[in-house]
This record gives C-alpha cells, sequence and structure tokens, in this order.
C-alpha cells in the first residue's frame, strides 16, 4: 500500500519535472541485468518512448512479444535548489512489476502494471548535478497476480505470456514519470464526502498531514471566488447555493489546503473536486438523489503504436465519441486507467465504474488455453493472490476517490463465483474493503454467463450487479439469436421472481463487427449483425424495470493474443480503433440521445 498517491500539482512549495521522452532500453533474457551494472544506467540500448508500450514498436515477432525482465534507463538534473525537499520519481504506471535503481543504489519494487508508485530517492540523489534511475520491470504472468495468467517456456527457451484475459499484454513503462520535489513534512493525503441540503451543501474533508502541523482549507469556485473556509486537518466546508456536479452537466469547485507550522505556511495542495452524491436505493442509482440510467461502454487503454499507453490525444477524441453517441458513463475495464482519463470523466459530467485488474479469476477462462476444472479460488496461488488484489484495491480506491466521476468500484471482471471456494475469498475481500473508501461508494463486479441467478454463490456481496452476458455471439449465434433472446428473458424472469432488490448494468454484450462487412440478410461479422444483436438487448432491456444500465463490449476495436477467434485483435467495437464509427454506433446514437442527459 502506498503512503501517498496523491496527483502531481505545481506550486511555490511543490516542483514536478516530467521524465517522459526517450529513454534506454534492454531486454534482459538471460537475467544478466544486475551483474552487468546495468542498475547502474545504461546509455547504449534502444531509444524507447516513455509513456508508451515497447511491443508494437519493433518489426520482429521475438521483440515483440518479448517475455521476462528488460531495463529502462536514463539521466536526470537535480538542481541544488531542490535542497530540504523530499525527492521522489513517482511512476504513474510500470507494466507488471518493477525495481527502482538511482545512481546505481536498489530504492524500492512495486507488483502492479496500472496504478501509480513514488520511490523517495532523497538520500541516493546528488543535488546539483546529473543522476541516473535505472527500472528493471517484468511482463511475466502468473495465477497468484493481477492480472492472471501463466507464463510458459517454449522448446526454444523462450518465455511466452499465456493470459487469462481477452487483451493483449502490453507491457512497459506505460504511463508518465515524474521527478518531484515536496515539503519532507507535507500533506499525503487528502479525502471529501458530501452531504446535500435545500440550498446547501456540506463537503466533509479530512488531510492526512505531517503531525504537530494545522490546516486552511478553502473552497473556490469557477470564477475563483472563496466559497467556503474552514480551519482544521478534518472538518465541514459549507456551500450555501452550491453548484452540483451533475451527469454530463459537471461543475469543479477548487479545494484548496494550506499546511501550517504555526502561521507559517510550509506545504499547499490543490485539486479539483465535485459536490455530488451516490447511492444505491432499491432498484435505483441515484446521483444527487436523481435515478440514473447508464449508458455507456466497456473500454480499453489501447490505441495503435503506442499499445496501452496513456494518449491524451486517443482520450480526447474517446470522450468526444461518448458525447456524441449520447454515453454518460463506461467502466474501466480491465484495470483502473490513467489518472488524466478521470480528469477527463470529472470534467465532462461522465461517470465511471472503476475496475482493479482482477480478471482472470475463472478456470474456465483458462481454458480458453486448456485451464484447470477446479475453483480458483482453492489453488496453491490463491493465499498470495488475495494479498495483491487487496493491495490494489487498497491503491486504485486511494488514488481515484476524490473523483466525482467515480460511481462504483468493480472489485473483479468476471471471477469464479460458483464454487465454494468463491465464497470464503468475496467474504474476506468484501469485509477487507467495506471501509476503505470515505464516500462508500458501492462495490460490485462482473457476472459472466455462467455465474446466473441460479449457479452463483456470491449474489449477496455486491452492491449492484454487473451482467457480461454474450446470446448471439458465444451462443445461440446468428439464426439461432431468437433462442439467445428467450434465453436472456428466461434468466431474467429469474432475477426478476427473486427477492433482490438491487440494480442490474448489464456491462458486456456485443459481436465482433468487421468494418464495411455489409451483407443482407445479415450474417455475424457484418455491421447489420452487429445492430440487430444490439437491438435484441435493447428489446429485452426495455423489458425489465430493474435493468438500469446498458453498456455495450467494447467501445472501441482493441488488440488481443493472436488466436483462431480473434482477427488482430477484438472487434466488438462500436467504433473501429482508429476511432471512426460502425453502422452500430448511428444506432446506438439515435436511442441513447432520445434519453434526456442526466437520465
Ligand atoms: C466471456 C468473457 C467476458 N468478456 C471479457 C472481455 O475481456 C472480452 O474481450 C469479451 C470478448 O470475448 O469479446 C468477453
Amino acid at each position: 500500500m502506498e503512503k501517498g498517491l496523491l496527483y502531481p500539482v505545481i506550486n511555490q512549495y511543490r516542483a514536478d519535472e516530467k521524465l517522459d521522452g526517450l529513454w534506454n532500453f534492454k531486454f534482459d533474457p538471460a537475467g544478466e541485468g544486475e551483474q552487468q551494472g546495468w542498475q547502474k544506467g545504461f546509455d547504449n540500448g534502444i531509444k524507447m518512448p516513455v509513456p508508451a508500450s515497447f511491443n508494437d514498436f519493433f518489426t520482429d515477432k521475438d521483440a515483440r512479444e518479448y517475455t521476462g525482465d528488460f531495463w529502462y534507463s536514463r539521466h536526470f538534473f537535480v538542481p541544488d535548489y531542490f535542497k530540504g525537499q523530499e525527492i521522489q520519481i513517482r511512476f504513474g504506471a510500470a507494466t507488471h512489476r518493477a525495481v527502482v535503481y538511482v545512481n546505481g543504489q536498489e530504492i524500492r519494487s512495486h507488483e502492479g502494471g496500472f496504478l501509480p508508485f513514488t520511490a523517495d530517492v532523497t538520500d541516493a540523489v546528488k543535488f546539483g548535478q546529473e543522476n541516473v534511475v535505472a527500472v528493471k520491470v517484468n511482463n511475466e504472468l502468473h495465477r497468484d497476480a493481477l492480472p492472471a495468467g501463466d507464463t510458459e517456456t517454449l522448446k526454444n527457451g523462450k518465455k511466452m505470456a499465456k493470459p487469462f484475459f481477452d487483451f493483449y499484454n502490453y507491457s512497459g513503462l506505460n504511463r508518465s514519470v515524474h521527478l518531484l520535489a515536496v515539503p519532507k513534512k507535507g500533506i499525503y493525503d487528502y479525502s471529501t464526502s458530501y452531504d446535500l441540503g435545500e440550498s446547501k451543501a456540506t463537503v466533509h474533508y479530512s488531510v492526512r498531514a505531517d503531525s504537530g502541523s494545522n490546516v486552511k482549507a478553502s473552497l473556490i469556485d469557477e470564477n475563483g471566488q472563496v466559497v467556503a473556509t474552514n480551519e482544521g486537518k478534518s472538518g465541514d466546508l459549507i456551500v450555501t447555493q452550491p453548484k452540483l456536479w451533475n451527469v454530463r452537466d459537471a461543475y469543479l469547485y477548487t479545494i484548496q489546503f494550506k499546511l501550517l507550522d504555526q502561521d507559517r505556511v510550509i506545504d499547499e495542495y490543490q485539486d479539483q473536486i465535485g459536490l455530488r452524491t451516490v447511492e444505491i436505493k432499491g432498484h435505483e442509482i441515484l446521483v444527487n438523489h436523481k435515478s440514473v440510467y447508464l449508458r455507456g461502454f466497456g473500454r480499453h487503454e489501447d490505441s495503435i503504436y503506442a499499445g496501452r499507453a496513456f494518449d491524451l490525444n486517443v482520450e480526447r477524441r474517446d470522450m468526444n465519441l461518448m458525447k456524441w453517441i449520447g454515453a454518460n458513463s463506461f467502466r474501466s475495464s480491465h484495470y483502473p486507467y490513467d489518472e488524466q482519463v478521470y480528469r477527463f470523466a470529472d470534467r465532462e459530467g461522465i461517470l465511471v465504474i472503476d475496475e482493479v485488474p482482477a480478471v482472470g479469476f475463472k478456470m474456465a477462462a483458462a481454458s480458453f488455453l486448456g485451464g484447470l476444472d477446479q475453483s480458483f479460488f482453492d489453488g496453491d496461488w490463491t493465499k498470495e493472490l488475495y494479498k495483491k488484489h487487496l493491495d490494489q484495491i487498497n491503491d486504485m480506491i486511494q488514488r481515484d476517490k476524490n473523483h466525482p466521476s467515480v460511481l462504483a468500484w468493480s472489485l473483479f471482471n468476471e471471477p469464479d463465483t460458483s464454487t465454494n471456494s468463491a465464497v470464503p475469498y468475496f467474504e474476506k475481500l468484501f469485509a477487507a474493503t467495506a471501509n476503505l473508501d470515505p464516500e462508500k461508494r458501492p462495490r460490485t463486479f462482473t457476472l459472466n454467463e455462467d455465474d446466473t441467478y441460479e449457479k452463483s454463490k456470491c449474489l449477496k456481496f455486491p452492491d449492484f450487479y454487473l451482467l457480461n452476458r454474450y446470446p448471439g455471439w458465444y451462443h445461440k449465434w446468428g439464426y439461432e439469436i431468437s433462442d439467445g433472446e428467450a434465453g436472456l428473458r428466461a434468466e431474467l424472469d429469474e432475477w426478476q421472481k427473486s427477492d433482490i432488490d438491487k440494480p442490474i448494468v448489464f456491462s458486456e454484450y456485443g459481436a465482433d463487427t468487421e468494418p464495411g462487412l455489409h451483407k443482407l440478410p445479415s450474417i455475424m461479422w457484418s455491421e447489420e449483425y452487429q445492430i440487430e444483436l444490439l437491438e435484441m438487448f435493447n428489446r429485452v432491456f426495455d423489458s425489465y424495470d430493474f435493468i438500469r444500465g446498458e453498456q455495450p463490449w467494447n467501445l472501441a476495436d482493441f488488440q488481443t493474443v493472436e488466436g483462431n477467434m480473434r482477427v488482430n485483435g477484438n472487434k466488438k467495437g462500436i467504433f473501429t480503433r482508429d476511432r471512426q464509427p460502425k453502422a452500430a454506433a448511428f444506432y446506438l446514437r439515435k436511442r441513447w440521445t432520445k434519453l434526456p442527459l442526466d437520465y
């Protein structure tokens, strides 16, 4: 668990210099890096862009598919005037694990390829001089790690990733790297929660900072006017006539904390927040006590060239596509996205179901690759897996808890929930995560086709249900789709007859579609069939009032491992991988823009 994951800011107490750009890069298949002294830095090697996944830059298959250790290194200057500050190197993500060295000294290691971590390099850097950072990264997949998979060694001795999930194992320093100088006794974290009254809103805040200091908190509106202040490390900021953060109608306040030692300001942190509440009531999802019907997508951080790296240009386009089509939400399938994505969503009023990379926790998923027939939760890997799982939920909630866009936390994607061993694992995890979020937002996970109302043993845990269902594609496809609809309705009738009074959101359904393939009458893979499948699901959604959301899979086509079921990746996108519309995009836009934006 990280000490603090505050997003970097610049002010008169805090400096932030990005270390993005070309780093030196080397594969280390023989595991000889330390013995060769690479931890002291190296100037030879491939010039590798950061942030980026390394995979798609290469023209040879061994390099693209490389699995194992690989190294990054670059020089960086630490100015003399940073002296007295805590010097940190903050990695937005190193996929999937990393060891950080500065000037040859090992600083720390980190596990988890989709969340930030900070290396305190204060005692290792030379002030007023050039320094060198080296990072050993490893992208192997294991059953006791997130996301789950295996790593096999081929007969030629090369390692190969065998994911239990359907996205390419893009690896590297996928997000920005920052050199930070912050007060040694400063602000480590803050959190907020909200109460809305008739004509006022209360921001309950709490600041984690060095003992012996005090805090002056202010709330500033979009015109730069201070609308509320309070003294104390925790307390309330009360806003009269507040402008609430609403779905697709965002209003952001700046919250500012000044840390005082006696009456001297020693640190300052500012961030943008939105005044809103989230709750589940019966079959309804409520934002600011108003029912919301989620419409949007499962997504991936995925684009041509840089793979899983965050790309501001792609995110700007994706946000515009979601607004154009009438969406109001997305799920960060199947891992926490770059922090800038949530800042975009905060500004655009888009709701996010934030998902930890607990994907592939199901032997059926592994059986894509000849998996076992046992429960995923009674393997010799389960104990270690649980520790990493809880750690990454901790960090995801610690990192993303102050975003108004975050609606809920998804703790798994399609885990095994129908075996006896699943229950104690879920029991322990839901108990351990109950109080991590000061706002107590709903916690959920997606249910695979096999985990129906009758079969799943874990339906008591989630605050609402996310259903992934694929009639019309993985079964009852093509001309049989009418049987697919009948089966889906039969399952939902079971849910309806049950005493379950929680909302259901359809978080995955769809058809692989080759853009430009047209057929009358339709056939699978044609643009016409993708629309017919969506029409079938929408007919079903419109028949059950406890269905409170529709998020087809996927916003855009994305890269996966190669295989006889993938044509250069997954083609279930409503948009192509270069973000152009398939015919289904116009169909969904017609359906969704009929609804009020904030409904
Ligand atoms: C059947 C597993 C559920 N779902 C997971 C998602 O990651 C895949 O891309 C999607 C698909 O197969 O298109 C299926």
